[in-house]
This record gives C-alpha cells, sequence and structure tokens, in this order.
C-alpha cells in the first residue's frame, strides 16, 4: 500500500489509473439528489435570477425525455408491429414536459398518443396542445383498461406529477394509476414516478422501467428498482449547479441527456 493506505503499488501507472477511477465513480456517486423544496427553489431561481421562461426550459426538458427513451428504446427494439406509446400528461408542468416529449417522439418515428384529462387554462398548455393536435397526435378521452394497453402500446409515458406532488392522489389520476399498476408494459417516468412521495418514494406505487430525472435527482429516485435512469435538462448554469453542489455528471459532446444506470 502507498503512504497513505490507499492503492496498492503495482506500477506507478496502474496506480495512477486505479485512483483516478476511483476519484472519478466517487465523483459520479456523489451527485446531489435534492429535497422536494430544494428542487422548487432551482426551479423558481431559473425563472427569477437567472431570466429562463417556463417554456424555454420546458421544450429542453422534454426533447431530453424523448431522446431518453428513444435511446432507451429504439424503434428497431419495439416488439409490437407499430412503434406506438402512451403519454399520460397531468395537470402542472410535468404535464407539460409529456406534451413535449410526445411532438419529439412523433418526430423521431414513434405513434405516440396522449391522455391529458385535466387541462390548465393557460396559453403554454393549450399551445403545447394545439402543436400536438396539429402533428396528429391522437388524445384519448379516457384511460384504457390495462389489458387493452398491454396489447395497444409498447410503453406508458407517465408525465403525471414531478417534483409538486403532495398528498393523497386525487382523482382522475388515482383511477389512471390503478390502472397503470395493473398494467405489464414498459412504463418510462418523468422526473418522478407519479404518486411516489418525492423524498420517499413508495412501496406500492408504480415501479416504473426507466426514470429520467430533470436537472438533477430527487431523493426519491435512490429507490428506483427499473433498468434506466437517466439525467436530462441539460440547462443548468454552472454558477447554479456550484450554489446548490449539485455535482453534475459530464455531459458528453452535445448530448442532452446522461445515462445514470
Ligand atoms: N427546473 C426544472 O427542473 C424544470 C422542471 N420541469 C418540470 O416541472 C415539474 C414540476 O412542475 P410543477 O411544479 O408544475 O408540478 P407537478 O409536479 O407537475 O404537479 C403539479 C400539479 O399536480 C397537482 N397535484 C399535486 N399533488 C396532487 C395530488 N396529490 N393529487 C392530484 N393532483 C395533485 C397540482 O394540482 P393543484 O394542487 O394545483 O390542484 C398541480 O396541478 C418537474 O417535475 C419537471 O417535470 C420542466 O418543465 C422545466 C424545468
Ligand atoms: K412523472
Amino acid at each position: 500500500l502507498n503512504h497513505r493506505g490507499g492503492c496498492p503499488l503495482v506500477s506507478v501507472t496502474k496506480v495512477q489509473d486505479k485512483c483516478f477511477n476511483q476519484q472519478a465513480s466517487t465523483m459520479a456517486q456523489s451527485i446531489k439528489y435534492l429535497g422536494q423544496e430544494e428542487a422548487q427553489h432551482i426551479d423558481e431561481e431559473l425563472f427569477s435570477e437567472y431570466g429562463f421562461s417556463v417554456d424555454q426550459l420546458m421544450e429542453l426538458a422534454g426533447l431530453s425525455c424523448a431522446t431518453a427513451i428513444a435511446r432507451a428504446y429504439p424503434t428497431s427494439s419495439l416488439v409490437k408491429a407499430k412503434p406506438s406509446l402512451l403519454v399520460i400528461c397531468g395537470p402542472g408542468n410535468n404535464g407539460g414536459d409529456g406534451l413535449v416529449c410526445a411532438r419529439h417522439l412523433k418526430l423521431f418515428g414513434y405513434e405516440p398518443t396522449i391522455l391529458y384529462p385535466k387541462r390548465p387554462n393557460k396559453p403554454l398548455f393549450q399551445g403545447l396542445t394545439t402543436q400536438c393536435e396539429k402533428m396528429d397526435i391522437t388524445f384519448l378521452t379516457e384511460i384504457p383498461e390495462a389489458m387493452v394497453i398491454d396489447k395497444a402500446y409498447n410503453l406508458v409515458v407517465d408525465a403525471i406529477f414531478g417534483f409538486s406532488f403532495k398528498g393523497a392522489v386525487r382523482e382522475p389520476f388515482g383511477s389512471i394509476l390503478d390502472v397503470l399498476k395493473k398494467t405489464t408494459v414498459p412504463i418510462a417516468s418523468i422526473d418522478i414516478p407519479s404518486g411516489w412521495d418525492v423524498e420517499e418514494g413508495s412501496t406500492d406505487g408504480l415501479q416504473p422501467d426507466m426514470l429520467i430525472s430533470l436537472t438533477a435527482p430527487k431523493k426519491s429516485a435512490s429507490r428506483f428498482r427499473g433498468r434506466y435512469h437517466y439525467l436530462g435538462g441539460r440547462f443548468v448554469p454552472p454558477a447554479l449547479e456550484k450554489k446548490y453542489q449539485l455535482n453534475l455528471p459530464k455531459y458528453s459532446n452535445t448530448d442532452c441527456v446522461y445515462q445514470l444506470q
């Protein structure tokens, strides 16, 4: 062992390599997992201090979700004849990310269908809905039965609730989540598996196959047991990253997503 009791002295280069790899893996592990309030503060600061608008960040967030989904589930790997996906959008910004994600997935060659049961009366969401309609994306009026979902779609994109979710799930989302719990088709959750406590997770909730954390993972992400965990939302200014000690991984080249798992 060297004088610090660290790496065994095999050769100088090997030791340096090993020490570097250990450091690199420690750094990769130390990405910060955010609490609910901290995630909300960062969000507010991006708008108030850094001058971003919601639609700007939502576009980047939704694009990164579509990119991550296309990487994990390329159209060539899908089991159904059509590259069909069901995107379920909630009443807040997580739902907005879902609408943007659906539009990009359509451009990437998928056939998304959207369920958007509670639509805010705001120009941003009305615009995103129109954009999807104009791209011939079908909107459902109610959640199909679990068996129908399993038969018709390759994947469900869960854009129901994000980091502002609190308390017991209210309708119509309780019934929607009950149906999703009965499906066997993979679920890709945007930012948080919907219905999970943002920090504590859930023992009897959704068990998504994929999680796309935006900006930085939230504390509940440590309970994620699915196959794919991606980070998206590559828009954090370095000063903000430093202030909150996010310790984000280095995105490669022009990538808008980073595979954490
Ligand atoms: N900076 C970033 O990282 C960026 C983040 N972005 C995205 O924004 C997301 C956060 O968005 P958000 O703040 O609008 O909240 P979100 O989680 O979508 O839900 C709020 C809605 O849910 C509802 N609701 C709550 N609890 C409920 C319950 N128990 N049962 C039923 N309903 C309930 C609540 O209803 P209300 O209480 O108003 O009745 C409200 O309408 C974040 O996760 C990420 O995806 C990007 O777009 C841009 C950059
Ligand atoms: K979600």
